[in-house]
């Protein structure tokens, strides 16, 4: 589904990601991992369009996607969610979920501005979106609350609805555990997993090697911009190159 081959970003004549090559399967899920400043959130960026790259190729679905802006990755089926994005506030949860619908329907901004009776009926047709969304997360009983009261956990799977209402095909999640705990960070971990299930591909950055040695169905190890390891969690784990790269990082 998604394959990166050979991708560089410099910053100042520093590497942040020098020739990495990963491919991502439908119906995967893959983790990217590594420690501070290895390189992570640069190869996010490049992977969703947000950073240009300065060599390689990206192709998804097929298609060579490294030329291509964010908003046209997403409209061939990427959805990203942020780390640490907010909720709008003095919005309804539901609210917050239809915002950013309004475009993707067949009327489209002028039929919204002019309030057409198209407009009405993609309203209606956005408003069920967004419950179905919140339905697949479990937050449909918070639909009408204010969304600014979420606790975080539920703030994160807030963004997932928002993000599963485009219908993607890989869904790309930034950090999704930073800053969650306990049993936040078991509902999220289960929602991934159910996700998963529905046969949604997931491509996940993430600090926290255990969130993920559970999740992930494969494990890319990043360290100083390079891929240091690539294959399944319990082999990925014991990698002595992966052990001295995180063991370094302590010392
Ligand atoms: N916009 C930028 N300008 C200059 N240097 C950058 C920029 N973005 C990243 N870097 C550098 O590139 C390297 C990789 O950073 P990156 O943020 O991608 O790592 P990371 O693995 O996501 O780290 P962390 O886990 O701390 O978020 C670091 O040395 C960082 O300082």
């Amino acid at each position: 589904m998604l394959a990166v081959q050979g991708v560089s970003r410099s910053f100042g004549g520093v590497y942040a990601v020098r020739d990495v090559t990963l491919d991502v399967a439908d119906g995967e899920v893959c983790a990217v991992i590594g420690p501070n400043g290895a390189g992570k959130s640069t190869l996010f960026n490049l992977i969703t369009g947000h950073l240009a790259a300065e060599r390689g190729a990206i192709s998804f679905l097929g298609r060579r996607v490294d030329r291509l802006a964010p908003h046209r990755r997403a409209r061939l089926g990427m959805s990203i969610v942020f780390q640490a994005a907010r909720v709008f506030r003095g919005m309804t949860v539901r609210e917050n979920v239809m915002v950013g619908l309004h475009g993707s329907t067949s009327a489209g901004f002028v039929a919204a501005a002019l309030r057409l009776p198209r407009h009405r009926r993609d309203e209606r047709e956005i408003a069920a979106r967004a419950d179905a969304a919140l339905e697949r997360v479990g937050l449909a009983d918070w639909a009408d609350r204010p969304a600014d009261r979420l606790p975080i956990g539920q703030q994160r799977a807030l963004q997932l609805a928002r993000a599963l209402c485009a219908r993607p095909r890989l869904l790309l999640l930034d950090e999704p555990a930073s800053g969650l705990r306990g049993q936040e960070r078991e509902r999220l971990a289960e929602l991934v997993e159910e996700l998963r299930a529905d046969g949604l591909t997931i491509l996940l950055v993430e600090h926290d090697v255990a969130f993920v040695t559970r999740l992930a169905d494969r494990i890319v190890v990043l360290d100083l911009g390079r891929v240091i390891a690539d294959g399944p969690p319990a082999e990925v784990r014991n990698d002595p190159l992966v052990l001295a790269a995180y063991l370094g990082q302590s010392a």
